[in-house]
């Protein structure tokens, strides 16, 4: 039998929930069977408000590197980046995406079971770009006679335009071809384009022919990928209407961020939802939600979008069959219902949900 490949795992839980989230992504690690031929040795890292407080510095140096130079992949909790203007704190995940050019935010959305207000199973993935938009940051405030102004730029290049659409075609092609080993013939391959080039003809309108030029590739095709458009209002709206209509959503970063809470109403609770921040060769799993601040401490807060997360980087990282067994796992616990945490209806604590997946894997 070869040797057990070793996948180096930074661990980041940041701030609030990140801290109870984080140490149960790690449970599962260490809990998946050795016959999977995979096993993780771990380095805890800093990053977040509570750190700033600490040091003044939000992201240290030493995070960077340590994932730069010693690990395969990584784990983020939650940061509670301050909602107003604080000297010197910029948020560090949006720092980790752009200093690890993760240029791909994958985020999938699945119901378990139907829900009065959904009879259709709901399976979709937002691609939401990562590293540009108003993300940049490039904010400035200056005096007028009528008072001050403020303004930011929204960047859209037609390389990164052109990478993230092509990784959603790529995972439209994908998830075609499990379909159909599945024999499920419910659902088309689909890529939904999303912007705003009505009222952007330049950003907005760049990111659409981008990624139509990239979703034209032949390859693209021959899977069966359809590619349609539609604008980012209109999309949210009949996202809630018609879940179960799409597939793959490709948009730019903040309509992305939008997007990805949005769906996680859909399916009850944004923790469910996980993430995957992508780059070549390189994954940070991410829960979707924050630091949740409400429930921080109680020991209540939803493992699962972590769970899921873990399942994702596994799945980035070329380790399919761990990452499956993960997922099905989780699948189990939601689906049989008894353990739920209070999001979910349930009473369940945060380290009941993971024992119980443990028992599942
Ligand atoms: N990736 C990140 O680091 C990240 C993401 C989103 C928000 N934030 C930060 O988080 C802080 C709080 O933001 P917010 O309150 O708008 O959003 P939030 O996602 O933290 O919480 C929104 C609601 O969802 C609930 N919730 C979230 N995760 C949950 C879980 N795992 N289990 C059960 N319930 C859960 C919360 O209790 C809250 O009611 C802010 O400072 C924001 O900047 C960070
Ligand atoms: O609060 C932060 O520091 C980052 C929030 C972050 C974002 O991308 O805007 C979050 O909303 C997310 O979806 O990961």
């Amino acid at each position: 039998m070869a040797a057990a490949r070793t996948l180096r795992i930074g661990l980041i839980p940041g701030d609030g929930i990140g801290r109870e989230v984080i140490p149960a992504g790690r449970r599962i690690l260490e809990a998946l069977p050795s016959s999977l031929g995979v096993k993780f040795s771990f380095v805890d890292l800093e990053a977040g408000f509570d750190t700033f407080k600490q040091t003044g510095v939000a992201l240290p140096d030493r995070t960077v590197e340590t994932l730069k130079k010693e690990c395969d992949g990584a784990l983020f909790g939650a940061v509670s980046s301050p909602t107003t203007a604080t000297k010197g704190y910029s948020s560090p995940i949006v720092a980790l995406r752009k200093k690890l050019d993760l240029y791909a935010n994958v985020r999938p959305v699945k119901s378990v079971a139907p829900s009065p207000a959904y009879p259709e199973p709901i399976d979709l993935v937002t691609v939401r770009e990562n590293t540009e938009d108003l993300y940049v940051k490039e904010e400035r405030t200056y005096d007028t006679p009528d008072g001050p102004v403020a303004e930011a730029i929204k960047r859209i290049s037609t390389r990164a335009s052109t990478r993230i659409a092509t990784m959603a075609g790529e995972i439209a092609a994908r998830r075609a071809r499990v379909r159909q080993s599945l024999g499920d013939s419910s659902k088309q391959a689909l890529v939904t384009v999303t912007h705003k080039s009505n009222v952007l003809p330049q950003t907005d309108g760049l990111f659409r022919s981008s990624s139509f030029a990239a979703l034209a590739q032949q390859r693209f095709k021959d899977a069966g990928v359809k590619v349609e458009e539609q604008i980012i209002d209109s999309m949210l709206y009949k996202l809630v209407l018609q879940p179960a209509y799409y597939d793959v959503i490709v948009a730019p970063n903040l309509y992305g961020d939008l997007l990805s809470d949005t769906a996680a109403a859909l399916v009850k609770s944004l923790g469910l939802v996980p993430s995957a921040n992508v780059g070549d060769g390189f994954a940070i799993g991410e829960p979707c939600h924050g630091s949740a601040p409400d429930i921080a401490g109680k020991g209540i807060s939803n493992p699962i979008a972590t769970l899921r997360s873990v399942a994702l980087m596994l799945d980035f990282l070329n380790e399919e069959e761990a990452a499956a067994r993960n997922y099905k796992a989780v699948d189990g616990n939601l689906a049989e219902g008894k353990l739920l945490t209070p999001d979910m209806g349930g009473k369940a604590k945060t380290n009941e949900v993971v024992e119980d997946v443990i028992r599942r894997l």
